[in-house]
């Protein structure tokens, strides 16, 4: 396996830090932590980034504002369950998680060689969470490992008990979490799916397991939040590390690199359509619906996802993902015959590709229709957007909970990957939620304003990021 690196090494003689960024090949992962590189690099940091080939594309953004982060590009290694050509998740969905998480550990050793001949290495490693066998990796070449979240504090404390107590948990039919802040409890079935795929002494889910649990041990971690979201979260995670090496930096959509036009889009006039479209609309007035950049709404789900619209009568941009050939013949991500035009001048349907963080923090949307993806939260959060949620997998039922039951800025419209919204009832609750005021909406615009803060200066992810660039300086 043979490494390309785009210019040889960073000066050796130069005195800036020279980390390694390893994002994990998903959009949800790693477009945050495109970010949080282009904000590192922005504060002097020398930087390598690591991807596989068919993921370069994704980096253009921040390649072509930072032409001095270098990428080490290395070979995707072939696994028996992934088609050849799939480097990413968006390729395959959600089933390809484990398949590509082991793929990826068979980069230790061609990572290892690089850094061994590197004549100026780097001197930590900042990866995904799903990359937790990077720290052995950092500890056999006596380095710091950092792990990036793309999820939050709050998940990452309930994955971390799950992890624990392995064993234990898949007799319960409801877990409950004594340690964590508001001691809460969730179904079996609404715990994190990466947890959820555990199977003893099946040689991937042990490796998946020794790397999740290997992110709490790690030097630090880095989150996609903020102190007045999950400020008891990010503390409960500084008691179990033992140290205040934990980060909380987000929103990072605000000043980040993708400001949703420049993301790997290959349809950008649609882009300015919906904004136009947005300009003409009362403020506040609009439902954007969306469910992340891989979930495809079965037949069913997209009836009566239709009808729930149609009869809501409220204004509203519906993003739907392509599926493949096969998916499209079972009906996935099909909109019903002549809704299109029913709801002409009213509903705008974005096929493929939106740019979401310009349509939420638009003033024309008000709510958001959503699977509650961190990304799609802390997007929706700094835009003011009200969430209706629907949680459906991943870490979306912990997610779901923190912004129902503990923050109180969203209202649960649907739950589970399979299931179907009554359409009268979906409408009435869109239709109600859109119009007028409600404490939900008052609640979001009051975190908005947090959110800024927290990013602006003295705010408190500005002091925590600084303290991880103090940190990182001292390497
Ligand atoms: O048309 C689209 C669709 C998505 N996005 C962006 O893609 C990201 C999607 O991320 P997220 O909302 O987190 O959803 P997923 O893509 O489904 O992300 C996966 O990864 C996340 C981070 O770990 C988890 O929180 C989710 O549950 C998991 O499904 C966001 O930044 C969106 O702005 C766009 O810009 N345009």
């Amino acid at each position: 396996m043979s490494a390309a690196t785009s210019e040889e090494t960073p000066n050796p003689r130069s005195s800036k830090v020279h980390i390694l960024v390893f994002p994990y090949p998903a959009q949800g992962h790693m477009l945050p932590l495109l970010d949080l590189t282009h904000k590192l690099s922005l504060r002097g940091l020398s930087i390598t980034i690591l991807v596989t080939p068919k993921n370069l594309p994704t980096l253009a953004p921040l390649l072509s504002a930072h032409p001095s982060i270098h990428t080490l590009i290395l070979p995707f290694p072939s696994h028996p369950k992934l088609p050849p050509g799939v480097e990413n998740v968006r390729d395959i969905g959600n089933a390809g998680n484990l398949p590509i998480i082991s793929a990826l550990g068979m980069l230790y050793d061609p990572l290892l060689r690089w850094f061994q001949s590197h004549p100026s290495p780097p001197v930590a490693i900042l990866s995904d969470f799903f990359l937790g066998w990077t720290l052995s990796l950092a500890q056999q070449l006596r380095i710091p490992r950092i792990a990036f979240f793309s999820s939050g504090s709050f998940l990452t404390s309930v994955l971390d008990y799950c992890w624990r107590i392995v064993r234990t948990v898949p007799s319960l039919s409801i877990v409950h979490f004594p340690d964590l802040p508001r001691s809460p409890s969730f179904k079996q079935d609404h715990l994190p799916s990466v947890f959820r795929l555990y199977r003893e002494s099946n040689p991937e889910t042990e490796f998946l397991k020794d790397g999740m649990l290997a992110n709490t041990s790690s030097w630090g971690c880095i989150f996609n939040s903020f102190e007045d979201l999950e400020g008891e979260y990010l503390d409960h995670l500084r008691t179990v590390m033992g140290h205040p090496r934990v980060f909380g930096v987000g929103p990072l959509s605000l000043r980040g690199i993708n400001d949703g036009t420049d993301r790997d889009n290959p349809n950008p006039d649609s882009d300015t359509h919906t904004l136009t479209w947005l300009d003409g609309c009362p403020d506040g007035s609009v439902l954007y619906v969306c469910f992340g950049s891989q979930r495809l709404l079965n037949k069913r789900q997209m009836e009566a996802l239709a009808s729930g619209l149609q009869k809501s009568g409220t204004r509203f941009v519906w993003v739907v993902k392509a599926g493949t050939i096969e998916q499209v013949a079972d009906g996935y991500g099909i909109v019903p015959d002549g809704f299109e035009k029913g709801v002409a001048g009213r509903g705008l349907i974005i096929k493929g590709w939106a740019a979401q963080v310009k349509i939420l923090s638009h003033k024309a949307v008000g709510g958001f229709l959503s699977h509650c993806g961190w990304n799609s939260v802390l997007e929706a959060i700094a835009g003011g957007a009200m969430i209706l949620g629907w949680p459906m997998e991943a870490d979306q039922h912990v997610n779901a909970r923190l912004l129902v039951e503990d923050m109180g800025v969203a209202v649960r419209v649907c739950e589970g990957v399979d299931s179907v919204p009554d359409p009268t009832e979906l409408g009435r609750v869109i239709a109600e939620s859109m119009s007028g005021d409600s404490t939900e909406k008052e609640r979001a615009r009051v975190l908005r304003d947090k959110a800024f803060k927290a990013v602006g200066d003295g705010g408190s992810s500005s002091r925590d990021f600084d303290r991880l660039v103090e940190a990182l300086n001292q390497l």
